[in-house]
């Protein structure tokens, strides 16, 4: 069990509090002329990752103050559960175990008296195998031919995460094999998908935790019947259909061989299920050896979680500023943006893996918390954003802390385009903190020869009050260990963050509410009969669609 402690009442908590009246005279820029040593304090590096958190509204004593609230909430205890496979997620009964599907190390891990690693080496080398015979070409469709494409059908963490991962690393992806995916119920979806595919070469990968899904099974029936109008013979659907899932029972009913499931565990959260069979998608896209390479990235990140003292600890920095933000700086959100194209469904895939955690109201003694919880998570990559939404950023009314990623080395070294690319990176960062002021302003008009007029008028506008908040985080080079660390230290700042909230991070109930209504509606839709059952907005949006789909 974790220990709750009240996070709005701890020393710590009060302590901050009055120190935020303090830093909020000063400016991050002011705090970089008062310490020339601040980059040095506030940047640490792990392996071929530099986080520089030096950008941000901090000084020593936020930090101290920031540790204490830590310790005084027992993360390093509650790392040590979590690791150890203790039921920390409580209110579903279960342990937390994503760290020993890449558990490179093999120690032990012990849930409920069973050490759970023979059974992880054994899924991962049924994948290796797996991969590797659909790679060569040695697995063949019913007609003889190899698998061109792989289409992975889930959604969720079923989806997101081989969906990030398979496009982060495209440049590691083998020629004549496509993978696609298909998550939304929206016909669409898989119709178009379909479209461009070939029954006798393609391959599907039903995942699911609880093959119980509505989306997935609807995508599966219909992948299945679009496979049979080719193919005829059910038999064949063995070939062409394999599953993923905690749910044995689920995937025989459906008709797939369990020779050919992929099992994993209810220790792994549908959101941090990417490490296990769930990955097998980019295990075939990428290689087995790279999808090791990005277990092995993980690993060496929770191993750092795990025995660096929290003032180090990367993804304790990260989760502790995130705190500092949301609850003393009354930021709601938290941009994370990629300078690496490749990178575009990064931030798409912590929204579930940060809101579906820590989007949560009632503490773990089961009271209503009075304080902000998880921040709404979201972001785009730059540039394209800078064309978008940065506007807002820069001189909107709200404070948006932002994580920016970028990667020394592109993997597509096209004339100047990484340079330019990278000064894009620096210089927003710099351009947030820094902001420009009236004399500024004043002074580029006053060169450029506009009148005393226009100077009156439009130096309010251009004015950058700056002292907005960021990370940095260079990378050398997106591969599948450096990939693997990131994902595993948001993972954690997840972690931390729910800790100190004193929240259940590992549930997900608010997602139940829309799928029983839902569950409700659908045969009120089978005929043409007026609804009457809900309220009058409802009732009249659901009798509207029944006129106008006739
Ligand atoms: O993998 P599945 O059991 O199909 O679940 C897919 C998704 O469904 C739910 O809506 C949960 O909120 C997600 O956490 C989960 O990832």
């Amino acid at each position: 069990m974790l220990t709750s402690v009240k996070f709005d009442q701890t020393k710590a908590f009060k302590k901050l509090k009055s120190h935020h009246k303090t830093i909020s005279k000063t400016t991050i820029k002011d705090l970089f002329s008062e310490d020339q040593k601040r980059f040095s304090k506030f940047s640490l590096k792990f392996q071929d990752i530099l986080l520089d958190y030096s950008k941000n509204n901090i000084n020593g004593r936020t930090m101290v103050y920031l540790n204490e609230l830590a310790e005084e909430c027992k993360l390093g205890e509650a790392i040590e559960k979590m690791f150890a496979g203790e039921g920390i997620n409580a209110t579903e009964g279960r342990a937390v175990l994503h760290t020993a599907l890449r558990n490179r190390s093999n120690t032990p891990v012990i849930v409920d008296g069973k050490d759970v690693m023979p059974d992880v080496n054994r899924v991962l080398a049924q994948m290796k195998a797996f991969s590797e015979s659909v790679r060569s070409g040695e697995w063949k469709g019913y007609t003889g031919k190899k698998i061109t494409d792989i289409v992975n059908i889930g959604i969720g963490g079923s989806d997101l995460g081989p969906v990030m991962v398979t496009e982060s690393l495209k440049p590691y992806a083998k020629k004549g094999l496509n993978v696609h995916f298909v998550s939304n119920v929206d016909g669409t979806h898989i119709a178009e998908t379909l479209k461009g595919l070939d029954p006798e070469t393609s391959l599907f990968m039903i995942a699911s935790k609880t093959f119980t899904t509505q989306e997935t099974m609807a995508n599966a029936h219909s992948a299945r019947n679009w496979f049979l109008e080719t193919a005829v013979d059910a038999e064949f659907v063995k070939k062409h259909f394999v599953a993923i899932s905690t749910n044995a029972k689920g995937v025989a009913e459906f008709g797939i061989d369990t020779q050919n499931m992929f099992e994993f565990w209810d220790w792994v959260g549908g959101r941090y299920s990417l490490w296990s069979a769930i990955g097998l998608s980019i295990a075939c896209y990428i290689g087995f050896a790279n999808f090791e390479a990005l277990l092995e990235g993980a690993h060496q990140m929770d191993l750092h979680f795990k025995n660096t003292p929290l003032k180090r600890n990367a993804p304790v920095i990260l989760g502790l500023l995130g705190i500092w933000y949301n609850n003393f700086f009354n930021a709601q959100s938290h941009a994370i943006l990629p300078y690496d194209q490749y990178m575009h469904r990064f931030a798409a895939y912590f929204q579930q893996g940060d809101m579906e955690s820590n989007g949560k109201s009632t503490d773990r003694n089961g009271d209503e918390v009075n304080y902000q919880t998880g921040p709404v998570i979201w972001g785009e990559p730059g540039t394209n954003g800078q064309h978008a939404f940065y506007q807002l950023i820069h001189q909107g009314t709200k404070l948006i802390p932002a994580d920016f990623i970028a990667p020394a080395v592109s993997q597509n070294p096209i004339g100047e385009h990484h340079k330019m690319l990278m000064s894009n990176f620096f210089a927003q960062t710099e351009a947030l903190m820094n902001g420009k002021t009236k004399e500024e302003v004043i002074a580029e008009f006053v060169k450029a020869g506009k009148s005393q007029g226009d100077i009156d008028f439009l130096t309010p506008f251009k004015v950058f009050k700056g002292n907005r908040p960021t990370n940095s985080i260079l990378v050398k080079k997106l591969n599948p260990k450096v990939l693997g660390s990131l994902v595993a230290m948001y993972e954690h700042k997840i972690f931390v963050q729910g800790i100190i909230w004193n929240i259940f991070s590992f549930d997900q109930w608010g997602v139940e509410l829309g799928k029983q209504l839902a569950n409700k509606i659908y045969p009120e839709l089978q005929d043409d009969s007026e609804v009457t059952s809900h309220d009058v907005s409802t009732n009249n949006l659901i009798n509207t669609y029944k006129k106008w789909r006739k």
